[in-house]
């Protein structure tokens, strides 16, 4: 297997420091962006589900969480996929646990959003449409 590079060196400057961070984290969610069909769908959908809030009044924060909690359990469903075709590129029972496991913490996740985004909007969409 081959050395592992070293890690660069922590810049002193804090501020120079904690912007190289940010600039890392903005390239693995263009990574994700890129790679991942089911990201982009879930930020889309993320984005109506907040439009259809404030088109009915409903309070935006769940929404908000929601969204926040599914895009990052796909980031770091994502990372973990990554890090098993490395580790594993041929089939191992373990390697499909792990994408699995992964797959369904956005699956559970997905769910609940949308249970919350029910429970949130259809008794205001209804009333809204005349139909309650
Ligand atoms: N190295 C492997 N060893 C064993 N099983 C694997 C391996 N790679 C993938 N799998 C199985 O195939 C499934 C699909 O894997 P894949 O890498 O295509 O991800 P995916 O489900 O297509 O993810 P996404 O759609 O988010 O890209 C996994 O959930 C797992 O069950």
């Amino acid at each position: 297997m081959g050395r592992v590079p070293p890690r660069p060196r922590e810049d002193p400057r804090p501020l120079k420091g904690v912007l190289r961070s940010f600039g890392y984290a903005l390239e693995g969610l263009r990574y994700a962006w890129r790679v991942q069909r089911n990201f982009r769908l879930e930020a889309y959908l993320g984005l109506l589900a907040l439009l259809l809030a404030l088109w009915l009044g409903v309070d935006p924060l769940p929404v908000l969480l929601f969204s926040a909690l599914v895009l990052s359990l796909e980031l770091m469903n994502t990372a973990l996929e990554a890090l098993t075709d490395l580790t594993s590129p041929v089939y191992h029972p373990l390697a499909k646990a792990a994408k699995d496991a992964a797959a369904a913490a956005v699956l559970l996740a997905s769910l609940f959003a949308l249970l919350g985004g029910l429970y949130l909007f259809l008794p205001p969409l209804l009333r809204r449409l005349g139909l309650s």
